[in-house]
């Protein structure tokens, strides 16, 4: 590096920016008179001289900056690597060539408005991630603007000190690439804007007014990019988007926990990101116990009862098809709010009954009907008080009128003050009683419409045999029904219900009561979206009424196919106006010796997706290991010692289920005493122990060494089996070991012998 023409050049400019950033930070923290001296300071320090004048003039504007304190912050960290790319750049109107430094935010100069940093996510810095060198343009602000790249430039900066910098070319391969990749895994997504490839750069560019759909193979990136995608939608539309009404959905909450390692990083902490299980609970204040869809699958793997009606009633519920039960049940309830009797006070009509109707069907109909239901009575206690006021003048004037008569037309005496006393007393009476009437009639009518919780809206709809009945059996069979009834309603008398059940809590939620604002996210990303029903997917469609959706999955993972999605399409076809589709194919995190065995069972599933490509990374090939073998025990150990010596630093058992876990622990947490760790639900991972954990909860996570253990249950050749195993196998970066009784275990009979140990 230090032989290269430009050497002296990068030193210079990486000295510059780094006084610059001080300069800014410390005008941020003193008062000027001091900051003045200590930029007298820096500017003598600096000796480069060309463009040092240039240089010098930019550090005394930096005082100008007014930062947020997060803003400084970031500044802060920026410090120790400010830059990670440069470009060579000729925009065709421009006179000539402009250098642009990439890093993760931008710095301006306050005066010139010339970028010291291009944020990695403005549009000029596309041109860094997209195709190689040559004509390339870029579009910024809906206009298109034609150039040239004559260089690319990536730089290897630590602790603010320049190590390494390379020039990237047609020929080059992607070296920067090639070192993240090598590198351990601690537990955490790693930072990959300065290697973010081209197919994953469309990802996140791609049109943020539309929904994308994004089938990625293991490891290609999906949550990484997802989570870029969001970074670079706030920082594009942030006049526009608030990162609290940004909802990201992980599939449970060490997924979470592991991503929020990334999400300062990235800008976006301030998200929303839970599962959709604790969002239902929390948008419609249930209190069911809700049994997981994780906790069936334990049952199905541990019972082996895969014909259990719970999947057949799961998979019912998250059908396309139950929103048409569902909306054939709202329509029923709808019936209840059409309320039609007019309102009458003192024996005049003050409302007309079919308006009262009218405004619930028409007027508000773009409410849920709770809502309608609140604004009929606003509706009707100001038309009731206004009604009033007149039918009191004209019952006032009435009397008043009689009075006059019985004042002056009544001769006797005696009469006319009967008369008079009695006229009054009625009056009194008469006024007395439209007051009261007025008082009550609105809640007396109100009475009249419904009023359920969302809770017994859910329990109806099963309890109540003829609704049920009405509903469902356009759509389902005798038998369907049945089984639908029954399950439901064994499950309510323990107050319990299905992870399905909650898409039907959401979509009731959203059209009878509606959703708070608080809740109301305007763009939703979803990781792990196999792994959704279609309901699940209609229901936050409805209560959140947005399209801006990022959807990233592998329909090869979908180990929760009973209920998860069966395609794309039907999100494609049913439920977005054109949603963008895009998918990738190239896998980052594991080797091709890796990937070779697990691609291979690929082509015994029924879903057509494509094969993982490797980045071109070597490493070894996975080794089946026999436990039938006396020892394998301290073999295990010895093999575990000297990864560690190797500098492995994560190491993870994953067994087939919950049980087969506790099998693995019980057995070797003798010879680890006090290094290994069995993974639950809600636990954290700990540094530097070996993780046992079922495969469901490995998703999207992955480790240095993994080894598949299979004690007691073993993998068979059929779907779900296949889809667990494939999930379970492409988790390791660098090693793949499988420990079984034998190679069938782990369908390794199904895979050439050629690709294993
Ligand atoms: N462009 C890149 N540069 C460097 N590393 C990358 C790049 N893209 C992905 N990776 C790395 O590849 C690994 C897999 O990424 P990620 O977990 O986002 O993939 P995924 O598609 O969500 O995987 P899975 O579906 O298997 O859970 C991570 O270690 C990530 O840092």
């Amino acid at each position: 590096m230090k032989n290269h023409p430009d050497y002296q050049e990068e030193l210079d400019r990486l000295t510059f920016t780094k006084a610059y950033m001080d300069s800014v930070i410390a005008a941020q923290e003193t008062d000027q008179e001091t900051l003045k001296q200590r930029q007298q300071e820096t500017v003598e320090a600096l000796d480069f001289k060309d463009s040092s004048l240039k240089y010098q003039d930019m550090l005394a504007h930096s005082n100008f900056m007014k930062m947020s304190k997060e803003q400084l912050e970031n500044l802060r960290k920026l410090r120790k690597k400010p830059y990670f790319a440069r470009i060579n750049y000729h925009r065709k109107e421009k006179p000539e060539e402009e250098i642009f430094y990439i890093g993760k935010v931008s710095l301006f100069d306050r005066e010139t408005q010339q970028p010291i940093i291009l944020d990695w996510r403005s549009p000029l810095a596309n041109v860094y991630y997209e195709g190689r060198l040559g004509d390339v343009s870029y579009e910024a602000h809906g206009e298109t603007y034609e150039g040239n790249v004559s260089l690319k430039r990536q730089y290897s900066i630590e602790e603010g000190e320049l190590q390494d910098f390379r020039d990237i070319d047609i020929t080059t391969k992607d070296d920067l690439l090639q070192e993240s990749l090598s590198q351990n895994a601690d537990h955490r997504l790693n930072e990959i804007v300065s290697t973010i490839q081209e197919e994953q750069n469309r990802v996140i560019r791609a049109d943020l007014r539309k929904p994308i759909i994004v089938q990625g193979a293991a490891g290609s990136g999906k949550t990484t990019i997802a989570l870029h995608r969001v970074s670079y939608f706030l920082y594009t539309l942030k006049d526009i988007f608030h990162p609290e009404e940004m909802l990201i959905l992980a599939p449970n909450r060490l997924f979470i926990d592991y991503m929020k390692e990334v999400l300062p990083e990235l800008g976006v902490d301030k998200a929303r990101s839970t599962t959709y299980i604790d969002f239902v609970k929390l948008v419609t204040k249930h209190s069911f116990h809700v049994r997981t869809q994780h906790e069936t699958l334990m049952n199905v793997l541990e019972s082996g009862a895969e014909d259990d009606a719970r999947l057949e009633v799961a998979s019912l519920k998250g059908d396309a098809s139950f929103q048409s039960i569902l909306d054939r049940y709202v329509n029923e309830m709808k019936k209840e709010f059409f309320v039609e009797e007019d309102i009458t006070i003192g024996g005049f009509r003050v409302v007309n009954g079919k308006k009262i109707k009218r405004m619930f069907i028409e007027d508000y109909a773009y409410l849920p009907f709770y809502k309608r239901k609140k604004k009929i009575r606003q509706v009707l206690t100001s038309d009731v008080r206004r009604k009033k006021k007149v039918i009191i003048e004209k019952l006032s004037k009435k009397y008043d009128d009689e009075l006059d008569k019985a004042l002056y037309g009544i001769k006797d005496a005696d009469k006319r003050k009967r008369r008079v006393t009695f006229l009054l007393d009625k009056k009194e009476e008469k006024l007395q009683e439209v007051e009261k009437e007025a008082k009550k009639v609105v809640s007396a009518h109100m009475k009249k419409f419904p009023n359920y919780n969302l809770t017994q809206y859910f329990k109806r709809m099963y309890q109540d045999e003829a609704i049920f009945e009405k509903v469902v059996n356009p759509t389902l069979s005798k038998p369907q029904n049945q089984k639908l009834r029954h399950h439901t309603m064994t499950n309510l008398k323990h107050k319990t219900i299905d992870a399905e059940d909650l898409a039907t809590l959401l979509y009731l939620q959203a059209i009878l009561f509606g959703i708070e604002s608080d809740f109301k996210a305007k763009k939703v990303v979803m990781d792990e979206a196999q792994d959704y029903s279609f309901m699940e997917f209609v229901s936050l469609r409805r209560a959140l009424n947005t399209e801006l959706f990022t959807i990233v999955g592998d329909l090869a993972q979908g180990i929760y196919q009973y209920r998860g999605l069966p395609s794309w399409q039907l999100l494609q076809n049913k439920l977005f106006t054109s949603p963008n589709y895009l998918t990738l194919q190239k896998t980052y995190r594991t080797t091709i010796e890796i990937m070779n065995v697990a691609n291979e069972l690929l082509n015994y599933m029924t879903e057509s997706v494509p094969k993982a490509e490797p980045v071109v990374r070597h490493g070894d090939k996975p080794v089946f290991y026999s436990m039938e073998q006396k020892g394998w025990e301290t073999e295990l150990v010895e093999r575990y010692k000297s990864l560690k010596r190797k500098g492995v630093k994560t190491f993870a058992f994953i067994g087939k289920s919950k049980q087969e876990c506790q099998l693995i622990y019980d057995h070797l947490q003798p010879f680890f005493p006090d290094t290994i760790q069995l993974l639950g639900e809600e636990e954290e991972m700990v540094t530097d122990k070996i993780i046992v954990l079922p495969i469901y909860l490995s998703k999207g996570l992955e480790f240095d060494c993994v080894s598949l253990m299979s004690f007691q249950e073993g993998y068979h050749f059929h779907e779900l089996d296949m889809k667990l195993l494939y999930v379970a196998m492409t988790r390791p970066l660098h090693y793949l070991y499988f420990y079984g009784k034998q190679y069938s275990d782990f369908l390794l009979d199904h895979i050439p012998e050629a690709k294993y140990l």
